[in-house]
């Protein structure tokens, strides 16, 4: 892990870098194995779309989504408990989030081709005094920052490989989002791509 310094944008803090590539690649193996317990599903929305990004989870609980609607779950949708979060993952909570809990849910989300996700606040927690870190992996991301209110100006950086986030304080309920993926920025997933994790705590 190599400790850079952090960039804030409307409170939301940036590590450029955080994770090296060995790092990564380490991290990248561990979801292999989470992604194999869990496999990576495209969910549909209570409107019945299928969401452009593939999603899996670990820890105590995972975030899912079915015409039922989205909510956190004890289990993936095939009925097997979410792998545990993993400690190369769970090292980088314990560095960043200043939090005095353990992270609940690690989402992990895999965007391939023109997958993207729509501007939205994190809300489907209980306690919006911990914050979510935001792990990113492989190919870079534009990362959309909005206000904590719907509309208004916004503002967009690029999230490479190893790059870490912080969205708490103030900053906890900004909408935000990925607009697009640069496809081939990266080599660090077979096939391309970018994989995403966010550690929460849900209950
Ligand atoms: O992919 C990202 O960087 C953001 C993901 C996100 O906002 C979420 O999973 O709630
Ligand atoms: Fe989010």
């Amino acid at each position: 892990m190599t400790e850079g310094k952090a960039v804030e944008i409307r409170g939301v803090r940036l590590f450029p870098g955080w994770l090296d590539r060995a790092a990564q690649e380490a991290m990248l193996a561990d979801l292999r194995q989470v992604a194999a317990a869990a496999p990576f599903q495209r969910y549909e929305t209570r409107r019945g779309q299928r969401m452009s990004v593939e999603m899996t989870a670990a820890g105590r609980f995972g975030w899912v989504s079915d015409r039922r609607g989205y909510r956190y779950e004890p289990r993936h949708p095939s009925g097997v408990p979410w792998p545990p979060i993993p400690a190369s993952v769970r090292a980088v909570w314990d560095a960043v989030s200043e939090s005095a809990r353990a992270p609940e849910c690690c989402l992990v989300n895999l965007y391939r081709g023109s997958a993207r996700m729509g501007l939205h606040q994190d809300r489907d927690e209980a306690d919006f005094g911990e914050p979510v870190v935001s792990i990113s992996l492989g190919d870079e991301a534009l990362f959309r920052i909005g206000n904590e209110e719907r509309g208004g100006r916004t503002e967009s950086v690029w999230l490479r490989s190893g790059d870490v986030l912080v969205m708490g304080g103030a900053a906890r309920l900004l909408h935000h989002g990925i607009d697009r993926i640069r496809e081939g920025s990266s080599t660090l997933l077979d096939g391309g791509g970018r994989i995403n994790l966010t550690l929460r705590v849900v209950t």
